[in-house]
């Protein structure tokens, strides 16, 4: 496992892990914009289940192993859920997963069935099933809560901003589709670990994308509250997002405060257009949670938030596959041909 991804960066990792659980996660492809001169796409698709998730999961449940837990819990708007299930499987844990009722993307849905999860169903939000692990864990103990306020996952996410500066140094933003809040806290982590031991020489500005729909976060940062007002009520078609009480709110505040940078809203439409985009611009597969990454890209940039020939960099957070009932909901070719007259319609296509 030397020399691979995550743990690479063994040594800035706290803890002792006489075994590490890993799936060789992180490595992933910064890809350059076609549309945009310097900016790029962290595609943490790449990683084993399709989501960043992998590389806090390997940390958090390397750490569990390590601690002698034997039975783990998250819950989760999916890709939490299927990035657990699998690393559970690896280090040979039980684990719960608590889901939203009919509110997970069918790709993550299919994982955490796949890598042999107890899925346990709660009618209602993503913010419900948060409430009912950190009651488990608090009365119970016994079990190792995987959520992103357990710091281990956090210190495995803040490597993308390690393999982002390792490749093209300090970017001036990074955008970042923002849920329950961890990743973009994690990530303003790393870069800040980095310039504290003097390997860059500026922090990025963090700039958090939320739907409209699911915002407190962006709302409070537009109307300079301290304190969210959280949603009761979620709502968006980016469901990897759809968090209305963010565990990590106070964190993200803080990395978008200290880093001068924002939050900012878009639209479930601004998000499907993004998603479109993305693949038949820029060749790129994301869910529409990571999607949203493009949409409040170009919203900031319209708005004159960032500067599009800076150096920006984008997080899609998920692999397009996640979510399958998005892509089939979009316009498509499909033409139902007789197979003996293919070269009419080949010849005849001229767009
Ligand atoms: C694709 C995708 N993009 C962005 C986010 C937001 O990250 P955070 O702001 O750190 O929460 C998530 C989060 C998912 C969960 O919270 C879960 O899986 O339970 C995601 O799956």
């Amino acid at each position: 496992l030397k020399g691979r991804g995550v743990w690479r960066y063994k040594n800035s990792i706290p803890g002792i892990y006489n075994k590490l659980i890993s799936l060789n996660e992180g490595n992933t492809p910064l890809i350059p914009s076609k549309i945009y001169k310097q900016t790029y796409y962290k595609f943490e698709g790449a990683n084993p289940t399709g989501s960043f998730k992998d590389r806090g999961m390997t940390v958090a449940i390397s750490s569990a192993v390590n601690s002698g837990y034997k039975v783990v819990t998250a819950a989760s708007t999916g890709n939490t859920a299927a990035s657990a299930a699998a690393y559970a499987s690896r280090g040979n844990l039980k684990i719960y997963l608590v889901l939203p009722k009919g509110k997970v993307a069918l790709g993550k849905l299919a994982q955490s069935i796949l890598y042999g999860a107890t899925i346990l169903e709660v009618n209602g939000s993503f913010d419900i099933a948060m409430s009912a692990v950190i009651r488990l864990y608090k009365e119970l103990g016994i079990v190792y809560p995987l959520n992103s306020f357990n710091p281990w996952r956090l210190e495995g996410q803040k490597t993308i901003a390690y393999e982002i500066a390792e490749e093209i140094g300090a970017p001036d933003n990074v955008i970042v589709p923002v849920g329950n809040a961890g990743n973009i806290y994690a990530i303003w982590k790393g870069f800040t670990e980095l310039y504290e031991v003097g390997a860059i020489q500026k922090i990025p500005r963090m700039i958090g994308v939320q739907a409209e729909g699911a915002s407190p976060i962006a709302k409070a940062v537009e109307k300079g509250l301290d304190t969210p007002e959280f949603f009761e009520n979620p709502e968006t078609i980016a469901t990897a997002i759809r968090i209305g009480k963010p565990v990590n709110w106070r964190k993200a505040i803080k990395a978008i405060k200290e880093s001068k940078g924002t939050a900012l809203s878009v639209s479930d439409s601004e998000i499907t257009e993004a998603q479109k985009k993305l693949a038949r611009e820029e060749g790129i597969g994301a869910e529409p949670a990571s999607s949203a990454a493009l949409a409040g890209y170009e919203k900031a940039i319209k708005e004159q938030i960032v500067d599009k020939d800076e150096k920006n960099v984008l997080i899609l957070t998920g692999h397009a596959l996640k979510d399958p009932d998005a892509m089939l909901k979009m316009d498509s070719k499909i033409i139902l041909i007789n197979p003996d007259h293919i070269e009419k319609i080949v010849l005849g296509d001229t767009n």
